[in-house]
């Protein structure tokens, strides 16, 4: 089974095609998986301390300081590469709700790019 949490955050950066400082506000989403045997995938409230610490570390950032290129793919790779240490992660997902644009990375992805 699997369980996910959403976040929003708002950032600054960058990027070549796109020159300028400017800003977006963004969603991502982070899935785990996991039997559930006695009941939970992970306890939410576990999740939430975990995803917070990813949310504050990108909230009100420029994303340049600490992600090369950081486009929604990059951001998406970061959130992979912070959150995986920590659990099952098999999925994250970042959005720009306001356009209908989004990005997903998931398990195949990693195991392919060596990140799983
Ligand atoms: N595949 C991707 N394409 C683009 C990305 C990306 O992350 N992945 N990012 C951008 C830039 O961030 C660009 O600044 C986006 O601009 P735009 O969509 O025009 O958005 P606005 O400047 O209008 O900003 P709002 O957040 O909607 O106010 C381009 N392509
Ligand atoms: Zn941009």
């Amino acid at each position: 089974m699997k369980v996910f949490k959403q976040f929003t955050f708002d950032v600054a950066h960058q990027l070549p095609d796109w020159p300028g400082l400017h800003g977006h506000s963004y969603t991502g989403e982070v899935w785990f998986e996991g039997p559930a045997t006695d009941g939970y995938v992970v306890p939410e409230s576990v999740l939430s301390v975990e995803v917070e610490a990813v949310r504050k570390r990108l909230d009100h950032s420029f994303l340049n300081e600490f992600i090369e290129l950081p486009t929604s793919e990059n951001i998406a790779r970061w959130i992979w590469t912070t959150l995986r240490p920590k659990g099952n992660l098999v999925k994250v997902r970042v959005f720009r709700g306001s356009i209908g644009f989004g990005v997903e990375y998931d398990l195949e992805d990693a195991q392919r790019e060596g990140l799983a």
